[in-house]
């Protein structure tokens, strides 16, 4: 695993703002850091795109992309791009590779230009799953906001914290939900297993299936983001290989990332 770490710029307004901050005695480590200049594109070649090209060429290989930080740290700015980007007129204009564009839009568009090159378009199908989880349940983004289940969803979503007295944990020191949340119902299937999956085929795809995410996510405004999302996203890319019968090999499924 590889833990990257991204400082994001000053926003308009707050660079000549007195930040104080408290002596931290913790330290942490990451084997990247990219400062506030370091633009999008050299942030996606320095972690996304080896692992794209080995999610491309070895058979087998999958990624996850998790992106981890407080509101308006930039997760959303780096997994989708900077507000009002994700345009047809965009990519257009930037001949098919627009310099802003996060994680997500370039990786389904390199996958897609990767199959082109190769002439494996019509061998190939790109599928996309976006789900978000909001107040600890699942909700399709790409199906209308439905209730998708929650996989081994034997704790009861609950307002309501443990008290001290009921939190225990187990010899490896994982936290153990007090037995009152625990339900009888333990529902199969990988996180995001019956979310619909909606096939990109070109560039524009893409574009669609993008800005339908970051239009449709529960999102509002407070004092450090104005477009603070307030769940958190999954996606996942598939890349299933057609043979040719026209049959999809189940074989060569490829789950990739989450965020
Ligand atoms: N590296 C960056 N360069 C320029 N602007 C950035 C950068 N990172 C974030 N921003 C801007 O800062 C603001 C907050 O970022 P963003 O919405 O991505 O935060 P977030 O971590 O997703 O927050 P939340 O958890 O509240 O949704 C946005 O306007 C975004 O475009």
């Amino acid at each position: 695993m590889q833990v990257c770490a991204r400082l994001r710029p000053c926003t308009v307004g707050s660079e000549n703002s007195d930040v104080t901050i408290p002596q931290i005695e913790e330290k942490a480590q990451a084997d990247v850091v990219f400062g506030p200049d370091v633009v999008q594109e050299a942030v996606i070649e320095g972690v996304l795109e080896p692992q794209l090209q080995r999610f491309l060429l070895e058979p087998g290989f999958s990624a996850i992309v998790l992106a981890y930080g407080q509101t308006g740290s930039g997760k959303t700015h780096t997994i989708f791009g900077p507000p009002g980007v994700l345009t047809e007129h965009e990519y257009n204009a930037s001949g098919g590779r627009p310099l802003s564009w996060g994680f997500f839009p370039y990786a389904a568009i390199t996958m897609l230009q990767s199959l082109h090159h190769r002439g494996l378009s019509k061998r190939a199908q790109l599928k996309v799953t976006a789900v978000e989880i909001y107040l600890e349940k699942m909700f399709d983004l790409l199906n209308n906001r439905q209730s998708v289940p929650v996989p081994g969803a034997s704790v009861r979503a609950s307002s309501s914290r443990p008290d001290n007295e009921t939190i225990t944990y187990d010899s490896n020191g994982k936290w153990q939900p007090p037995q009152k949340w625990l339900g009888t119902k333990v529902l199969p299937g990988s996180s995001t297993g019956t979310a619909k999956e909606v096939i990109l085929a070109t560039p524009l795809d893409v574009v669609q299936v993008a800005r339908q995410v970051e239009n449709t996510r529960s999102a509002s405004a407070h004092a450090l983001n104005t477009r603070s999302s307030r769940s958190h996203c999954l996606m996942t890319l598939s890349l299933r290989q057609i043979d040719a019968k026209g049959q999809l090999h189940a074989g060569q499924v490829r789950p990739w990332w989450a965020w």
